[in-house]
């Protein structure tokens, strides 16, 4: 197959999700930031438990056979995939990379567009609301306490030590309907965390897998939730409560243990911050930052294919939990709780695990999951308020998108 040609320019956009397909937007949106794409000039599938090393092997030879004219030059310009990736080895659900035929992005003060093959115009069109309402999925609010009360019954009998278990919620998308009025909710609402929509997996996602330019990486680890406080004096109280419960420091000290385990692997210099309490519109989290260098020839892909899935959306330890989910849940979770993002010529780019969304199929069945990590001593009653608060920028984006 003879290599991808790809030219990169200046351009003035206006609202950058205007230029993705109504119906298949690509996607990834930092605030003001981020890149959206059109079409697609190549699509790799993947699937199985060497699905993200087969994706970092196949895009490496992509890049090197890519014919690049790149006059921008920042993260984001020149030849770049968008992708998601299943949750689960044994998935039905394919991973894909999408080099779309048009890429827009937008970072500080550049604007640019990406062709890849042949060269046209821009048609943006505006983005149509549509409002759709989720009811119970295959693991409602009874079945899902029952879900974690087994879960603690396990981990008390040493099988595991951490398990992370999701429900799942359900509508569908009228006929027609716009998914980018999705994205324009999920941006609006939630500009610090990660929007993405690619091949009909769409959310805000505040949890950085790996995020690297030039080698240098940036990676977040999540564990331990709280929701928001009313008054600011609480809100304080409930983040003081959170960075030093000892619930909840274990909980995050599993996730951000293995994730730097796996980092070290890749960049012997990875240095972790302490646990801080972050942010959120809608809750607290507890966070641990990580940054190193990787190692020459390095992509986000390798680093994935090792660190996915990480503790904070599967449990500890790792084969054990996989198992145990997948009988607990008893469905597929598809591509949610799977990295979700993009990668560039270099295998720079940006992953994020894709949290707080849903998966539209092509028929418009919409699922959304979401999920919270079990130990000993967890409380059904309280997971579930978890996940309710987690199914929140999903749910209101689908409800009410352009608020
Ligand atoms: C599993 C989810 O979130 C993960 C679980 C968390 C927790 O249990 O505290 C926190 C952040 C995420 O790593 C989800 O949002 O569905």
């Amino acid at each position: 197959m003879p290599g991808l040609r790809v030219r990169t320019e200046r351009a003035e956009l206006g609202r950058l999700l205007e230029h993705a397909d109504p119906r298949a937007p690509l996607a990834i949106r930092r605030g003001v930031d981020g890149i959206v794409g059109r079409g697609e000039a190549l699509r790799l599938e993947f699937s199985g438990p060497s699905r993200l090393s087969d994706a970092a092997d196949a895009w490496r030879r992509v890049a090197q056979d890519a014919v690049v004219d790149d006059a921008v030059g920042v993260p984001g310009t020149g030849l770049v995939a968008f992708g998601a990736f299943a949750f689960d080895d044994d998935s039905a659900a394919t991973s894909v990379l999408i080099v779309p035929q048009v890429v827009v992005g937008r970072r500080g003060d550049d604007e640019w567009i990406t062709w890849i093959g042949d060269e046209g115009r821009l048609h943006p069109t505006a983005v149509d609301e549509v409002r759709v309402e989720l009811a119970d999925g295959a693991i409602d609010a009874e079945r899902y306490r029952a879900v974690v009360a087994e879960a603690t019954e396990r981990i008390r009998s040493g099988e595991a030590e951490k398990l992370v278990v999701a429900r799942d919620r359900v509508g569908q998308l009228p006929p027609d309907g716009d998914v980018r009025s999705v994205a324009v909710g999920l941006v609006q609402r939630y500009p610090d965390a990660v929007t993405y929509a690619v091949d009909g997996l769409v959310g805000a996602s505040p949890e950085t897998l790996v995020a690297a330019h030039r080698g240098h990486f940036f990676s977040r680890v999540l564990a331990g939730t709280a929701a928001r406080g009313a008054t600011p004096a609480r809100d304080a109280e409930i983040a003081e409560a959170l960075a030093s419960g000892d619930k909840d420091l274990r909980e995050h000290r599993f996730a951000a243990d293995s994730a730097m385990a796996v980092l070290r692997e890749l960049a012997p210099d990875a240095r972790a911050s302490e646990p801080f309490p972050l942010r959120l519109p809608n809750l607290w989290h507890l966070a641990t930052d990580i940054t190193g260098t990787l190692g020459e020839g390095r992509s986000t892909l390798d680093v994935l294919a090792l660190l996915h899935p990480t503790a904070a959306v599967a449990g500890t330890p790792r084969a054990a939990s996989l198992r145990i989910i997948r009988e607990l849940e008893g469905v597929d979770r598809g591509r949610y709780a799977g990295p979700v993002g993009w990668v560039d010529g270099d295998g720079g780019g940006e992953w994020v695990i894709a949290l707080r969304g849903a998966e539209i199929a092509p028929d418009g069945a919409i699922r959304a999951f979401a999920g919270a990590g079990i130990v000993a001593g967890s409380d059904p009653a309280a997971e579930l308020a978890e996940t309710a608060v987690k199914l929140r920028p999903i749910t209101d984006a689908l409800a009410d998108p352009l608020p």
